[in-house]
């Protein structure tokens, strides 16, 4: 079984009159890239900060890379990176200025900075200085900082928040280059689901401060999958027509219903041919549960977001 990077059990952390965390457990294990999902206030930041050490815990235990307690957790925590409290940019400097500083008392090489430089797409900036950078640029600088220390897990707040929607692909790609070429684990979040869609390995939904739902890729991909929806009143047949067809990848639901998960497109030719096989067609269609739908579906539509 793989590593245990963090386990927390049961947090909790009240602000006067906010639960901003009620009773929050989650895992995470080496090589994850886990999204915390939540509309606005629902403590995602708060859950970052008590991982971080920036914010006491009322409740709960914390674990980190196997340490428990003040001093374990001190010492567990050197091995984070995050973008909470990131080292300020400096304006004037350009972005490998900007890691030279940073990396001045670390004996970090030229090569490590080149690197670190293609690795967050930064390497041709060349002489543009910091104040001129696209936010998208200053994010990923930011992340670059954090990464001089060689963190084996990094926590990163909203990432993509803000940036355009190729500035969120570039930023999914440089995630799952940080996991693939340095075997970093990742905790980041947003309060869109769609933007860490294709992104995470597992996700949690925190809704007013509780973990409402824990999915993985695979089972959020299964949930929001895009199907033809077919109501008939002759189950039998139309089975017999996807058969002729060669659609294999399609699930009966009920006596009135099946589901396709194929030939998406193909729509009007199956109809077509339901209806040359004389095969009572209520309703034929496709359906798509958009992720953002089904994320109000799980918090019950109660967004502010
Ligand atoms: N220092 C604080 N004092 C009082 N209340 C706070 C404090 N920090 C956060 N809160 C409250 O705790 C709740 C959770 O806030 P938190 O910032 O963790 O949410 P979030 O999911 O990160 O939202 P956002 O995306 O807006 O930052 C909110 O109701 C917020 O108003």
């Amino acid at each position: 079984m793989s590593e245990t990077i963090l386990k927390v059990r049961n947090i909790s952390k009240r602000y006067r009159n906010t639960k901003a965390l009620e009773k929050v457990s989650i895992e995470i294990k080496r090589g994850m890239i886990y999204g915390l999902i939540g509309e606005n206030g629902a403590g995602k930041s708060t859950f970052m900060r008590t991982i971080m050490g920036l914010i006491k815990i009322d409740e709960g235990d914390i674990e980190l890379f196997e340490q428990t307690g003040s001093k374990g957790l001190q010492h567990a925590r050197r091995k984070i990176g995050q973008s909470i409290e990131t080292p300020a940019l400096y304006p004037d400097l350009t972005a490998r200025e900007n890691l030279k500083v940073q990396a001045a008392n670390g004996g970090v090489s030229e090569r490590e900075i080149d690197d670190l430089l293609r690795l967050m797409n930064l390497g041709n900036t060349g002489k543009k200085k910091a104040k001129n950078f696209s936010l998208g640029m200053r994010q990923r600088l930011a992340i670059a900082l954090t990464l001089i220390t060689n963190p084996e897990f990094l926590i990163l707040d909203e990432p993509t928040n803000g940036l355009d929607p190729s500035g969120i692909v570039e930023m999914r790609e440089i995630i799952q280059r940080l996991v693939t070429e340095r075997g970093i684990t990742v905790l980041l979040s947003s309060h869109l689901l769609d933007e860490l869609s294709q992104v995470a390995t597992h996700y949690g939904i925190l809704h007013d401060g509780k973990l409402i739902h824990e999915l993985s890729k695979e089972e959020l991909s299964r949930e929001t999958r895009q199907y033809i929806e077919l109501e008939t009143t002759e189950i039998q047949k139309a089975v017999v027509v996807l058969d002729e067809l060669e659609i294999k990848d399609y699930e009966v639901v009920n006596g009135t219903r099946i589901n396709i998960y194929e030939h998406i497109d193909d729509v009007a030719a199956i109809n077509r041919s339901l209806v040359l096989a004389d095969v009572n067609v209520l309703r034929i269609g496709t359906t798509r549960q958009k992720l953002e739908e089904y994320f109000l579906q799980l918090t019950g539509g109660n967004t502010h977001a």
